[in-house]
């Protein structure tokens, strides 16, 4: 039993922000996106990831479309600095693409950081120190005005040290994290980011990033959107900054802290693919951007080989994405229930007829989209109905079975897939099918067939195997079909019957084409039957569906 909580915890306070805007505000564009992988997703790993892992991933990063990375933490260890130097010495960074590098406000640190950077084009040196009550409090003991001295002389002392890279040609962007932000003061925050502006005198042309991380989540995300909002609109000189969102999912609720975020005037997002980072991870970027897209906004990241992508982060992470993650899992755009298979299939067909905007029933985008294939979007288990087993006889074989006898065959299946109590491929069902309706042999089984038609009355004249026992049997009518029930009832002791419904398709598979002819009967007791024939022939195929039916009539 959980204890009573409220003498344990306490509810996070709210800022006071008079006439809010964000709430009625709406997302029309692509924030400025920053990778953190290398960094926040690497620090998060029990092995982090090697160089060459970290090369493989930077290059799925500037494929996708990110034009900021966070590299790593160069003063953390050789691999980290490595890295750095294999980047730039190997000329591996696009010209338009941006590196970004962590570091705290230590001098030791901040010198490796330079030395690591030397020669790159275009960096980002990202300081940070931590600005909550319990981390001044318990990790730094210090007081606030301690607290702003090591962010103003760490911000000074990479400021010192500038002139090492713009010496050689390197533009270099300062970016501040009051970490921790989100469970700090914002009256503290803006004081603190302010007095790092101070040094670093950002202008609107050559502007600092302020990173405003929701480092633990720790309240609800219309709480951090307050935050974002409040120091929008109270700290100086807004338009010289770069206002960033970072966050983590502690309470499940990254990605909404992050569009709440962006809705109160942030222009930046730092996030990793999949969400991998501290804890429960970091923002999964992803998401935000996928999000975006299927509002129609074009989120400049390109996820179109989501499984390549996916391969990718298993590989150098050694993590691996859940089955129901936000559009990147295996089952996320599959549908086992019946209810769901039905109106995603007749979605499907309304939107090939219509081809324009996407309303496809449980489907958030088109899956195509990102690469994924639409035979796994529905998958027949016991849950399924008759929608889903027709979808895939139709999708994977070319198998139209009728209306009708989807209304028979679906619950014969679904009574097989209860009973094996799993998933069945579309094989299986094919499987199924043949073996309730095209491998009837019994009692009637077609040995020949010949029928001869003149003036609209045909006879036909063949023999059957009935119980083991080949016997011929003749009859005539207004068609083959016709001719032949008569023979079945006349000759063979069929009990009567009449064809109330004949469908027939071409069926190919390989190099042979065959025709596929389904039957219904009716029993002189009203019974409907349906039955179905397959053969390179068009008229035997529809022969044997007669038989397939009269069999399975009996
Ligand atoms: C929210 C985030 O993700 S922040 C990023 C966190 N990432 C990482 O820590 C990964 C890389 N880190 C490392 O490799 C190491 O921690 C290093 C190299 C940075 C530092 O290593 P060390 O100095 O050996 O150890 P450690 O990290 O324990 O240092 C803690 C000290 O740094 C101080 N410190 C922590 N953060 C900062 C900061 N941002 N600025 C200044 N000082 C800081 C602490 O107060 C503590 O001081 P103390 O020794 O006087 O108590
Ligand atoms: C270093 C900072 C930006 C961070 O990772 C966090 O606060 O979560
Ligand atoms: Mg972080």
């Amino acid at each position: 039993m959980l204890k009573n909580p409220s003498s344990k915890y306490q509810p996070f306070p709210l800022v006071s922000i008079p006439n809010r805007q964000w709430p009625s505000r709406h997302l029309t564009h692509a924030p400025i996106w920053c990778s953190v992988d290398l960094r926040d997703g690497n620090q998060a790993l029990a092995v982090p990831m090697n160089v060459s892992q970290k090369l493989d991933m930077f290059d799925a990063l500037v494929q996708c479309g990110f034009k900021e990375i966070e590299v790593g933490f160069p003063s953390a260890s050789n691999t980290e600095f490595q890295f750095n130097r294999r980047l730039i010495e190997e000329k591996r960074i696009p010209e338009d693409v941006t590196i970004q590098c962590l570091v705290q406000a230590r001098e030791d640190l901040i010198e490796k950081t330079v030395e690591s950077l030397i020669g790159a084009k275009q960096v980002v040196i990202h300081m940070y120190n931590s600005t909550s009550p319990a981390q001044r409090k318990y990790v730094f003991g210090k007081s606030k005005e301690e607290i702003i001295a090591v962010a103003v002389k760490g911000a000074q002392m990479i400021k010192d040290r500038l002139h090492r890279l713009t010496a050689g040609g390197t533009k270099v962007t300062l970016q501040y994290s009051p970490e921790s932000f989100s469970a700090t003061e914002v009256e503290f925050a803006k004081e603190i980011s302010e007095a790092v502006m101070d040094v670093w005198q950002p202008t609107p042309e050559n502007k600092m990033i302020l990173n405003l991380p929701d480092t633990v989540e720790v309240a609800m995300p219309n709480v951090y959107a307050d935050q974002i909002e409040w120091i929008c609109t109270n700290i100086k000189n807004r338009e010289s900054l770069i206002i960033s969102l970072h966050t983590h999912n502690d309470r499940g609720t990254g990605t909404a802290a992050t569009e709440l975020g962006l809705l109160a005037g942030a222009d930046r997002v730092e996030g990793t693919l999949f969400g991998n980072g501290e804890r429960t991870g970091n923002l999964d970027i992803v998401q935000v951007a996928m999000n975006l897209y299927m509002h129609g906004i074009s989120p400049g990241l390109d996820f179109s080989d989501m499984n390549g992508l996916i391969r990718m982060y298993e590989r150098t992470t050694g993590m691996t994405v859940p089955p129901r993650q936000p559009y990147a899992g295996e089952l996320v755009f599959t549908a086992f229930s019946g209810s769901h298979q039905d109106a995603i299939k007749k979605g499907l067909a309304g939107y090939e007829q219509h081809k324009s905007i996407w309303d496809v029933p449980y489907l958030t985008i088109d899956p195509e989209d990102i690469g994924r294939e639409y035979r796994e979007v529905i998958r027949v288990n016991s849950q399924s109905g008759k929608g889903g087993v027709a979808y895939l006889l139709e999708s994977e074989f070319g198998i139209e079975l009728p209306k009708d006898m989807q209304r028979e065959f679906g619950p014969l299946a679904n009574d097989i897939v209860d009973k094996l109590g799993r998933e069945v491929t579309a094989a299986e069902l094919k499987d199924m099918f043949w073996k309730e309706y095209i491998e009837r042999e019994t009692p009637y089984s077609l040995h020949h067939f010949h029928a001869d038609g003149v003036d609209g009355v045909f006879t036909c004249r063949c023999s059957l195997v009935i119980n083991g026992q080949e016997r011929g049997i003749a009859g005539k009518g207004n068609g083959p079909i016709a001719a032949f029930a008569q023979a079945l009832i006349q000759d063979a002791g069929a009990p009567a019957f009449e064809v109330a419904t004949y469908r027939e398709q071409s069926l190919s598979s390989g190099t042979e084409a065959s025709a596929l002819a389904f039957i219904q009967i009716k029993t002189a007791n009203g019974k409907t039957i349906w039955g179905a024939g397959v053969d390179t022939n068009i008229e035997l195929a529809s022969i044997k569906a007669v038989l397939s039916a009269v069999n399975r009539a009996a």
